[in-house]
């Protein structure tokens, strides 16, 4: 029986240190399930993995009868890591800057100088690459095993990612990570030279769509002004161009460039597949460059992910990815103040304390913040900032009357000076015991670039590693199937999380966490995480 996780010496699979580097000659820790339910070949892992829900009844009095139900399902999951590439779209900006650079320092193993001594690449904030799972419990000493997140299934590891990408601003990666303003100069000089190599293709720019004071910037554009099909099949083979040009397996194309106003769901523009594709052959102008990208990748069969809030995934977007089995996924990175607060509302809610209001406000200086300052860009982060909370309060009758929720407010503000090094402070106000009440007041600097690059990482290898597990019904006749079209598997790392159409959205970020875990578990044939520990109390 094949192990797991590979040796690490430069395997896709990737090192295990906190870090995401191999030491010289380290080898891997790996690991196999020794079960009946799985089964390892070169190519494949097989599982049967018993689903276990419980089913509930409600009567008219509100009586639950609870019935315990099992599926039975079958996982196939494909070994073979792939070369992959990743295709931002806004690569110019702070996000694809600082990414790319973090990348190049990981694979290089950059060690820079700082103010605070020397500094060597990692991955921190990347939950595949800097956090661990439970596997077990040891046979002896009955102690926690963990592993590295990244070893659970046959991932890409981020040091061989193969980057491209799209902006309407031509200047070349080295020229905008100065531009940035995220990183330091001792990393910089570094990189400088690989950076200077890298020049962004061309984009579409509609200008309706982002804030006018981004137009000094947009001078590396494509022809057309509103969205056409040249425009899509321009990115089509702009996708395939990279691939063939970098002998790659695969390509995820994540969007990273600026906020959008939210689209006008019009019936017979963009309510369906078929009148969303007309609309681009006819130049609608409520069709967004966005959106266009979404389609183009959907027909591509690239797996697209929407890192801001806007609405890309209009309805006629979704249904388009559902008839060519495309995966999607968004929206709008959770970094920083929104990751906070989806914990920290999940903490105090789950512990029976009455969150009343939340104050959210936040400055920052970088181009993000530019473009936010106008208001109809504002108003699709508020949207997504905004609806954080809703699954957590709505989950707790005992707290809450239907309908009722806490005063939640969203205030951001652009100021130049702080550049990247956003600035978040949030109140959080609660009824607690016999009348009295509860503040936490946070202050919490984010470097937001920092933050969002270990993301879109995890993003990308992530979307990946979902095109390679597939399912099928125990028994069932016919072959095995990929997840829904929409990845709601990602939404830990997403502050408005798409799920697909009628089914639920999860923003509690242990959830979340929890959902994507088990179901990489299942793939191995592995029961949930489980932290009864009954082998700890019954004895
Ligand atoms: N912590 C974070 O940084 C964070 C968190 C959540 C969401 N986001 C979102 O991620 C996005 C990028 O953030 P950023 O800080 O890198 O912003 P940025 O403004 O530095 O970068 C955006 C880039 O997109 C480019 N661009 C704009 N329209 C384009 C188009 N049609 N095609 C190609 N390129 C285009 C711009 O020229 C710019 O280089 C923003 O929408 C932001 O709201 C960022
Ligand atoms: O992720 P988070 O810190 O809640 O939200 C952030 C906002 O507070 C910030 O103003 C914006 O510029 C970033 O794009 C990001 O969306």
């Amino acid at each position: 029986m094949a192990p797991h996780a590979q040796v690490s010496t430069g395997s896709s699979n990737g090192p295990t240190q906190a870090n995401g580097h191999d030491q010289a000659n380290a080898k891997a820790a790996t690991f196999v399930v020794r079960s009946p339910n799985v089964s390892y070949t070169d190519d494949e892992i097989k599982s049967k993995y018993t689903y276990r829900t419980t089913s509930v009844e409600t009567d008219v009095d509100g009586n639950h009868v609870a019935t315990p139900k099992e599926v039975l399902y079958d996982f196939k999951v494909d070994r073979k890591v792939p070369k992959l590439g990743m295709m931002l779209v806004g690569w110019g900006g702070n996000n694809g800057t600082t990414v790319t650079a973090g990348i190049l320092a990981n694979r290089r193993r950059l060690v820079w100088d700082t103010k605070e001594g020397p500094r060597e690449a990692n991955y921190y904030g990347s939950v595949v690459m800097g956090s661990t799972m439970k596997l077990g419990t040891d046979a002896k000493t009955s102690k926690e095993v963990n592993i590295p997140f990244h070893n659970v299934l046959p991932m890409v590891h981020p040091d061989h990612l193969v980057i491209g990408g799209w902006d309407i601003s031509s200047m070349n990666l080295a020229k905008a990570m100065d531009r940035a303003q995220v990183l330091e100069p001792t990393l910089k000089a570094q990189v400088r030279k690989e950076m200077a190599e890298m020049v962004p293709l061309p984009s579409i720019y509609y200008p309706d769509f982002i804030a006018a004071n981004q137009e000094d910037r947009a001078d590396n554009l494509l022809e057309g002004s509103r969205a056409s099909t040249a425009h899509v099949e321009k990115l089509r083979q702009d996708i395939r161009d990279f691939k063939a040009g970098n002998d790659l397996d695969k390509v995820i194309v994540m969007w990273t460039a600026n906020t959008e106003r939210y689209a006008d769901i019009v019936p017979g523009v963009n309510d369906t597949a078929d009148n969303l594709l007309a609309s681009i052959d006819r130049g609608h102008d409520e069709v967004s460059p966005s959106t266009v990208f979404a389609v183009a990748c959907i027909l591509e069969k690239t797996p697209f992910i929407n890192g801001s809030p806007q609405n890309t995934f209009v309805p006629g977007a979704l249904e388009l990815a559902e008839r060519h089995d495309s995966f999607i996924g968004g929206d709008d990175f959770k970094s920083g103040q929104t990751k906070m607060k989806s914990a920290l509302v999940d903490f105090l809610i789950n512990a029976g304390i009455k969150l009343t209001s939340i104050a959210s406000y936040n400055h920052l200086g970088n181009n993000d913040g530019k473009n936010l300052s106008s208001q109809k860009q504002f108003r699709s982060k508020e949207i997504s900032k905004s609806n954080v909370v809703d699954d957590m309060v709505e989950a707790n009758t005992v707290l809450y009357k239907k309908g009722e929720h806490p005063d939640h407010c969203v205030v951001i503000k652009y100021m130049p000076a702080v550049a990247d090094n956003k600035r978040a402070l949030d109140e959080y106000y609660a009824e607690i015991f016999l009348g009295g009440h509860q503040t936490i007041s946070l202050f919490n600097i984010c470097e937001d670039s920092l933050l969002a690059s270990p993301l879109i990482i995890d993003l990308v290898i992530l979307a990946e590693m979902m095109t390679r597990i597939q399912w099928k019904s125990s028994g069932a006749e016919g072959g095995y199937k990929n997840f829904h079209s929409v990845l709601s598997v990602l939404s830990y790392m997403l502050k408005a999380p798409m799920t697909p159409p009628g089914t639920p959205v999860v923003n509690s970020l242990a959830k979340q966490r929890a959902a994507l875990t088990n179901i990489f578990r299942a793939c191995v044939g592995l029961e949930p995480e489980s932290d009864m520990t009954l082998e700890h109390k019954l004895f």
